[in-house]
């Protein structure tokens, strides 16, 4: 996929957080403004209990702006702290605080847009949903009840899962290997893949790449989350990879060993026109038209993570924080996903 940052239009690629609103349920435009902002990093987050499995990670606010206020007319702190597990782990965890001064509640919905990347969608079967009740977007919402099996892909899918588990697996059986996805707050999981007639009239979508992308995102859709003014609300999504041993039902990513690790900035950059830069995480874009001397040491540079995008900071201080002394810098050879995404003047 070629996933383009050009707001006012929609990215797709990466994680596109959907706030303050969930496809096109509310008033404001479809899934809502949050996609299509700069974040800046929070240097002085109020405390957040961090596991201590958590070895890296960054923070990240969103704002309204002015000019957003005239949109949803509601005062928020959006904080959202992107960590590295050890063993390599992505752990996203969120917070939105209401600050409005004048007195006023507010509700949302949201949902982690993941873009799954796959070897082919007719080799992939997503467990962790069967049973449970869906909304079905292409039957104007009616709901349903899933089968007992396993979801599997012959067509075009939207769908809401509701009140799903907390462990959802999507396994490809060709790449052999299994993106274990954990959510806590986030109860409800949204799956959609647009199929080749739709997908021809979506920007980012390549005739084929419907075949190898998927979305499961974590979500909260059905119920709206209020927040009166000074309360906040946490939700957490956490996404491994684990070789595919998988057995139906044993969704342990410790009993599997497929490790990645951050890449070291300090030694070159990665060629990310070869191939998707975080394959599992969904990121397929070829950057090189983009990369015009960026400085891989330090300096001020635009930062795009998980199709997050950040306006420019101080690299050398996110790459400390992303990945401070210590960290090992793996051989080549066993480099297989960047976390950190691109870098751009
Ligand atoms: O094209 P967008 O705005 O990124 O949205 C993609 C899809 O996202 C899904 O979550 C919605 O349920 C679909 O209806 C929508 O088409």
């Amino acid at each position: 996929m070629e996933a383009a940052f050009k707001p006012p239009q929609a990215i797709r690629g990466g994680i596109p957080i959907c706030f303050p609103q969930f496809s096109s349920s509310g008033n404001l435009e479809q899934h809502g403004f949050a996609r299509n902002k700069f974040w800046t990093v929070d240097t002085n987050p109020p405390p957040l209990p961090t596991s201590s499995s958590v070895k890296s990670y960054v923070d990240l606010i969103l704002k309204p702006t002015q000019d957003d206020l005239k949109n949803w007319p509601h005062s928020y702190e959006f904080r959202l702290r992107v960590g590295l597990v050890l063993g390599g782990n992505l752990l996203l965890t969120s917070r939105i605080r209401n600050t409005n001064s004048d007195g006023k509640p507010f509700s949302f919905t949201i949902a982690f847009h993941t873009y799954v990347s796959l070897s082919d969608i007719s080799e992939v079967r997503v467990e962790g949903l069967e049973t449970w009740d869906y909304l079905d977007n292409l039957k104007e919402g009616q709901r349903f009840t899933e089968q007992g099996d396993a979801l599997t892909f012959e067509s075009e899918i939207d769908r809401v899962y509701v009140g799903t588990p907390t462990k959802i697996a999507i396994i490809d059986h060709e790449k052999k290997r299994t993106l274990v996805m954990r959510k806590d707050g986030l109860p409800d999981a949204v799956v959609w893949n647009p199929w080749n007639k739709k997908a021809k009239s979506i920007p980012d979508f390549g005739d084929d790449d419907y075949k190898r992308t998927l979305c499961v995102g974590a979500a909260n859709v059905e119920k709206p989350i209020t927040l009166k003014p000074g309360e906040e609300w946490t939700g957490r999504l956490e996404l491994s990879l684990v070789a595919s041993s998988y057995c139906s039902g044993q969704l342990d990513p410790q009993k599997a060993g497929f490790v990645h690790y951050p890449l070291p900035l300090s030694s070159r950059p990665p060629d990310l026109s070869k191939g998707p830069a975080i394959e599992g995480f969904g990121r397929e874009r070829k950057i090189e038209t983009e990369r015009k001397g960026e400085s891989w040491g330090g300096g001020q540079v635009l930062l795009q993570l998980l199709s997050i995008w950040i306006e420019t900071v101080d690299l050398a201080a996110v790459r400390q924080r992303l990945f401070p002394a210590g960290t090992r810098d793996p051989p080549a050879s066993e480099t297989r996903e960047y976390p950190l995404l691109l870098l751009r003047h």
